[in-house]
Parts: structure tokens; sequence; C-alpha cells
């Protein structure tokens, strides 16, 4: 589907149209990151000035806020799109905005009037928006391959496979219906691209508002991110969203006003959703899907009673690098140490899997067996050794990723088919995860080592493995290689 576009230089005409108010600043283009908001003149805020009665820089009437409550009210107005959206949506807010852009880029792309859908003022701002957005998902099959060895590989792979999902769904269910068939399918037909490249402008354009949540606004999105912001958003008592200057800031004129798009997200996330990895504001931290044992019988009721992807967490915190895995508890215990799964007869017919633990059912307490375990064993040796071989589960995790990252191909700045943005990203992801990695395995290395000495040393943990003699000569063994990585 062609996507027509606008000049930045009709935004005020349009923003006047729309009784959005810019007040000494506007949107231009900004060097290397798009468009971005300029002031106009010299703009000096006290230490007090900012409040939402305070100087305000940009003001969007709350109608043009888009969200799924504002979903719901277009569908209101519109019998036509309350159809599509009654056949297509109501499975996330995200979903059904993406439904209306897609509609809203359908009625702007075509040249005749169409029989359905109402235009109204997202109609034209979104032919302000730009054409390329730099977040994986639209990075080209060259430029994906930069990210092997990333947290970003599977992340993106699956992200895409997801949006495949829904858009095969949303073709299928609207061109069952006639009228929409015609605007969606039939002249000009939507691509998987176009989709994609919604999901991408939705995903690095929407924010967090105080009290309408998650919703895109336009002109505020077209504000830049910064570590240290000169201004923030709010919704004043009128529920209008106003742009404001931080307490204290001196912008100069032509200088950018910039806000946060948080700092608490990953590199990946921040690449991942935005298409940009900011250094000074990002968390240090990642996160990796973790499979359960190839063979263990018990992996898929295993699984289901835990009820969420498994993953690892890592993250540098006060510099410490720590981790978290609550799947691996569940990993590393088994029949022999008295885990069971049952299924639960409802009075009313459901049938639910439980999990036992050692005669207690812990089905609802699968993600925290971490403190479950030693409050169920007091005296027991158990835990601790437990606690060592869930340390052997993400080391051996997090290897496997460090290997895969350090086999892949290193991008290089003069490949012809991979855009300098992309290099440049995948270029600082790799560097900060393999950092993270380095230091997560050497931090687990030191606490296995010192878990190990302490259980070999306790009489109750060698009765309990039965291992008195193997133990013996594990230790020789270690102590002859001085191999400090193979505590396994
Ligand atoms: C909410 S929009 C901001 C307006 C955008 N620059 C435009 O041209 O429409 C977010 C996008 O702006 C760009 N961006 C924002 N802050 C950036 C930064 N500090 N460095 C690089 N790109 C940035 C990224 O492409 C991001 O996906």
């Amino acid at each position: 589907m062609p996507w027509p576009t606008l000049p930045i230089e009709d935004l005020p005409a349009w923003a006047r149209l729309n009784d959005v108010q810019f007040v000494d600043v506007k949107v231009t283009n900004t060097a290397g990151k798009g468009y971005g908001v300029v002031c106009d003149k010299d703009l000096n805020t006290t230490p007090d000035d900012a409040t939402p009665d305070g100087p305000i820089l940009l003001t969007i009437p709350h109608d043009l806020v888009l969200n799924g409550a504002a979903i719901d009210g277009y569908a209101k107005e519109d019998k036509h799109f309350k159809q599509l959206l009654d056949a297509v949506g109501h499975r996330s807010a995200r979903a059904d905005v993406l439904l209306f852009l897609l509609v809203q880029t359908a009625l702007a792309s075509r040249s005749s009037h169409s029989s359905v859908g109402v235009s109204n003022p997202w109609t034209e701002y979104l032919q302000f928006l730009p054409a390329a957005v730099l977040v994986p998902t639209l990075w080209h099959d060259d430029e994906r391959l930069l990210l092997r060895g990333t947290s970003l590989e599977v992340a993106v792979d699956a992200k895409i496979s997801a949006l495949d999902a829904e858009f095969g769904l949303v073709r299928d269910k609207s061109s069952d219906i006639l009228c929409w068939n015609e605007l969606l399918w039939e002249s000009q037909p939507i691509h998987f691209v176009d989709w994609i490249r919604l999901d991408a402008l939705y995903r690095s354009r929407c924010l967090e508002l105080p009290r309408s949540g998650e919703s895109m606004v336009p002109c505020l999105d077209m504000i830049n991110h910064s570590a240290s912001p000169s201004a923030y958003y709010e919704e004043n008592s009128k529920d209008e969203v106003v742009l404001l200057p931080r307490p204290g800031v001196s912008i100069p004129q032509g200088a950018e006003i910039t806000i946060s798009y948080g700092d608490t997200k990953s590199a990946a996330e921040m690449l991942f959703s935005y298409g940009f990895i900011d250094p000074q504001s990002t968390a240090d931290s990642l996160v990796l899907p973790l499979r359960p044992f190839a063979d263990d019988p018990l992996a898929k009721a295993k699984l289901v009673a835990f009820g969420q992807v498994p993953k690892v967490h890592v993250a540098r915190q006060n510099g410490t690098v720590r981790w978290r895995c609550e799947f691996a508890y569940l990993m590393c215990i088994n029949q022999e140490d008295g885990l069971n799964f049952h299924i639960l007869e409802q009075i009313s017919g459901t049938r639910d899997p439980c999990v036992f633990w050692q005669g207690e059912d812990i089905t609802d307490r699968t993600s925290d067996l971490e403190t479950l375990i030693p409050t169920l064993i007091q005296t027991h040796p158990f835990p601790d050794i437990l606690k060592l071989r869930v340390a052997t589960v993400v080391y051996d995790r997090l290897e496997e990723q460090l290997d895969r990252l350090r086999s892949s191909p290193a991008p290089s700045a003069d490949s012809p088919s991979q855009r300098e943005e992309c290099v440049k990203s995948a270029l600082l992801l790799r560097h900060i995860e393999t950092n993270l990695l380095e230091e997560a395995m050497e931090a687990l290395v030191e606490e296995c080592l010192m878990q190990r000495t302490s259980l070999m040393e306790s009489k109750n943990v060698v009765a309990y493995l039965g291992l008195m003699e193997p133990a013996k000569s594990d230790l020789v063994d270690e102590e002859a290689s001085n191999e400090t990585e193979d505590f396994s």
C-alpha cells in the first residue's frame, strides 16, 4: 500500500485546525533523530516554575488522544468501523489502535472517496509520521543477522511471527465483510510490511499518560528522548495533555526540547521499542529465554505449571551483577525429590493441573520455589543442593549465549547491505550484553565454588548425596586442574 506523506512544514496548519497549541516551540528536523521539537526563543525556568499551571509549551486537546477508550468512541460514531472492530478487535487496546491506524492509512492512500471509514484528524496526522522507523522488526534480513547472539535475536523473530499471526487474523476476518474487503484488500491491498510499520509506529510513539494510560498523542510524539530531559508531560484539570519545562532549566533558542522515555529499560528494550540505544539512560540488564532439559519427562507439565515463558534475568545494580531465574528451580526438582503432577477434576467439570512437592500443594507457588523450598524443609541440606543445581543451569544458559555471541560475525561498518544506524546499534548492544554475560558468569562461578565448598564440608550433605568418595576425588581433580569454571 502506498503511504501518503505530508511535509512537516504543514504541521502548524494542522495544529491550528485541531486546537493544538505550540507556544515558543516548533517541530523541525534534527541531526540523526528525525523530527524533534526545538525552542523558538530562550527559555529559562526557576525551580518553582514547573506545575501543570506553569509555562506550557504544548497543549493537545483530550479528544485527539488515541487509546483503547478513544477507539470505543470512534466505533460509536461509525457503524462500519464498529462492525470491523467487533469482527477483528477487542483483543487488546494496542491491537484496536493498530486496526484504527490501518483504516486511517487506507483512507489516506485512496484517491477516490471510500464507501466506508470516517476521516478524522488522525487520517491527516499519520501522513506527517516518518516513513522509516529503525526498530529491528523493520530491519532487512541482512541487518537482523547483526543481532545473532544478542537477547534480541529470538525476541525479534518471535515478534515477527506474532505480527504475522495477528495480520493473518485481521485479513481473514475483515475480508469477510464486503465493504471493508474493498477498502483494505482489493484495489491497493495492504501488505504484511504495512502492519509491521504500524506496530513500529505505535511502539515507538505511544507513551504512558498519568490518567489516560498508554496512548498516542499527536505532536507530543514528535519529542525525542534524552537522559537529561528538559521537559515532561502531564494531563491538566481539563484533561488536555500539556508539555512543561522542567524546573530550573535553561534552553537557548534553537536548542532541542527533550523528554525521558524511561530509565529502567534495558539496551535491548530501547532498541526493540525505539530503534536506538542511549547508554546513559539504559538499565544494565538483559533477559534470555530458557528451555527445559530436553530429556526431562516432566518438561511439558513443568511448563504448564509455571504458566509463564521461562526466562533468565541478569542485571547490574550498584556495580554488582545479579541473576534471577524462577523456572530453573522447577527444572531442577524431579519425581525422586518428591515432585508430582495431578489433574484435579472440579465440580464444574473442568480439569485443573495441580503440582505437589513432598505432599504439599504448590500449584500457586511454582514461580517462588526459591523461597518456598527452604520453608518446607528447614534442616535438610536439599535447599542448598538445589541452589547449586539452579546456579549451574543458569551458568550453562549464559555460557551458551556468550558462545553464540562470540561465534557470530562482528558487525562491520562497510557492509553495503546494512544501514549504518543498524550496525552502530547492533555493535553497542553486543558490547553491553557481552560485558554483562561475562560478569554474571564470573559471579556465578564464585557463588557456586563457595556453595560447593560449604556443602562438601557438611557431613549431612555428603550422607545425603551418598557420594563421599566421588566427592573427594572431584575436589582433588579441581585442585589439580585449577579450572574454576568447572563447577558443574
Ligand atoms: C516519539 S518519536 C520522536 C520523534 C521522531 N524523531 C520523529 O521523527 O517523528 C521516537 C523516535 O524518535 C527517535 N529518537 C528519539 N530520541 C532519540 C535519541 N535520543 N536518539 C536517537 N533517536 C531518537 C527514534 O527513532 C524513536 O523511535
